[in-house]
């Protein structure tokens, strides 16, 4: 059973309980989003659609201050990073809406044999369930509710429990965007409720963004009843310096995507950190020091670089996982405690790897630091992980980047960049981080009917 409730991890507060749906109230909104998806989804036109989207994306960046603040008391982000998710996600809106007559065209096929045309047409499919994380609330659901309501299936998304302030407020500006009733309907759905709508007929298909436990349950129920999934999970994301002409940014890149966004709290965060011996000692020097300066703070300043995590169950989980690894025989080199839902800037060092506690993912500010010898060392470690979402690569070398981005077992190998996720790139993973793609074109095709339509001569 899943309650729903704002409860501040900063203040330790409950601002806000919401009760879950009961059996009618979810029967309404899932019988509406299918009306809705026969009534409006298979009648409008890409063009229709995407303009709604438009307005989608317009509200979200007028909307943007009160937003960003709903999911900073829900979850911990700092303002300043919760308004940049929330361009993030009107960016999302706004990329879909811009192409969904090019997304939605009918796509030539060429004839080998006979005379006449033969065209794929992508058509909808109906509901749709989400699942999905507190850790970018709008984001998550932006990248699956934007391409298929551009395509004209109809959403019923179960968000996590602790964010049903900002789920209830997407509902809104699509309500206000005037996308009809059942186009997107929030649901406080219990566990239980959720695994009897995997099953419902009017179900097309799920995705889920979480853990992989979350993900296997869904994909079961969801195999059982010969439905479609995608799964966005975890990742143990390798960040590789094999060269760099300036170790300064490499070492400030690697904060960034460790401890600078949403406190670590990424799933395509790097989290295990694999020098070149050579550079190893300045490395871990540059990183332990600047970590000195990072403290936790409030999450409603402005200033605040650093967060809570997004509970206190989370920061004690996280801290089980720590102590685990140095069970394990790991070294801390800085950080490694907590104080309610805030765990301090931590880097773990002297990981065997047989410290099978480091190859979970840890999901808050911890850098797990792997000194190599070698390329061929470097790409043995990153790939030792049950793991394979994101990866990346520093390196002078343009060949030995080729190189290493063609042996990761990855979805996205990211060279001498960090942050550079965008609306028309992919996002997925390979192994056990889940399948399917979001985002792009690529997006468009895992809910779609991609219908041949092939005329005589
Ligand atoms: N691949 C990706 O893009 C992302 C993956 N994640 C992964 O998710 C985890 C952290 O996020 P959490 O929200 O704690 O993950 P979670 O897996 O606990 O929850 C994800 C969603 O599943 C729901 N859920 C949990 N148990 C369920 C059940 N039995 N039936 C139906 N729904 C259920 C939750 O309420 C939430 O809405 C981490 O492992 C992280 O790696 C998180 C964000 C992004
Ligand atoms: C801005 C990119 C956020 C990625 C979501 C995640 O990796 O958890």
């Amino acid at each position: 059973m899943s309650t729903y409730a704002v409860v501040d991890p900063y203040t330790g507060q409950t601002v806000q309980e919401f009760a879950a749906l009961t059996d009618d109230q979810l029967e309404a909104k899932v019988a509406r989003a299918d009306e809705t998806y026969r009534t409006w989804g298979r009648t409008t036109s890409p063009a229709e659609r995407g303009a709604l989207l438009g307005r989608v994306a317009a509200l979200y960046a007028e909307r943007r201050e009160e937003l960003a603040r709903i999911i900073s008391r829900e979850m911990g982000k700092p303002v300043e990073q919760a308004g940049l998710e929330v361009d993030f996600a009107s960016a999302i809106y706004d990329y879909y809406s811009r192409n969904a007559e090019t997304f939605l065209s009918d796509e030539p096929v060429a004839l080998e044999w006979g005379e006449g045309t033969a065209v794929v047409r992508r058509t909808p499919v109906g509901v749709l369930l989400g699942v999905m994380p507190w850790n970018y609330p709008y984001y998550q659901v932006a990248r699956f509710a934007a391409p298929n309501l551009m395509a004209g299936n109809t959403i019923v998304l179960k968000h996590a429990a602790q964010c049903p302030e900002s789920s209830a407020a997407m509902e809104q500006i699509f309500l206000d965007a005037g996308l009809p009733a059942g186009a997107y309907e929030n649901l406080y759905a219990t566990y239980a409720q959720v695994d009897r709508l995997i099953a419902d007929p009017r179900i097309q298909g799920v995705s889920v963004t979480g853990s992989e436990g979350v993900g296997a349950h869904v994909a079961e129920i969801a195999g059982r009843n010969l439905k479609k999934v995608v799964l966005e999970l975890g990742g143990n994301d390798p960040f590789i310096v094999l060269s760099t002409d300036d170790l300064d940014a490499t070492v400030e890149a690697a904060l960034g995507v460790r401890f600078y966004d949403n406190a670590g709290q990424m799933c395509c965060g790097a989290k295990r950190f694999v020098v070149i011996d050579s550079l190893y000692d300045e490395f871990v020097e540059k990183m332990t020091g600047a970590l000195a300066e990072l403290t936790p703070g409030d999450p409603s300043k402005a200033e605040t670089a650093l967060g809570p995590l997004s509970s206190v169950g989370a920061a004690e989980f996280l801290e089980d996982q720590v102590n685990r690894v140095v069970a394990g025989g790991a070294k801390v080199l800085a950080g490694g405690s907590r104080d309610g839902a805030a765990y301090a800037p931590t880097v773990l060092a002297d990981i065997d790897r047989a410290n099978d506690a480091a190859r979970e993912e840890l999901f808050g500010p911890v850098a797990s630091l792997y000194r190599v010898s070698s390329e061929a060392e470097a790409v043995s470690v990153a790939n030792d992980s049950p793991f394979g979402l994101g990866s990346y690569v520093f390196t002078t070398d343009q060949a030995q980047a080729q190189r290493v981005a063609a042996a990761l077992d990855a979805g996205m190998v990211f060279v001498n960049i960090v942050g550079a996720e965008e609306p028309g790139l992919p996002f997925g993973g390979t192994k056990r981080s889940g399948f399917g793609r979001e985002l792009g074109p690529f997006a468009v095709d895992e809910f779609v009917n991609r219908k041949l339509i092939r005329i005589g001569g």
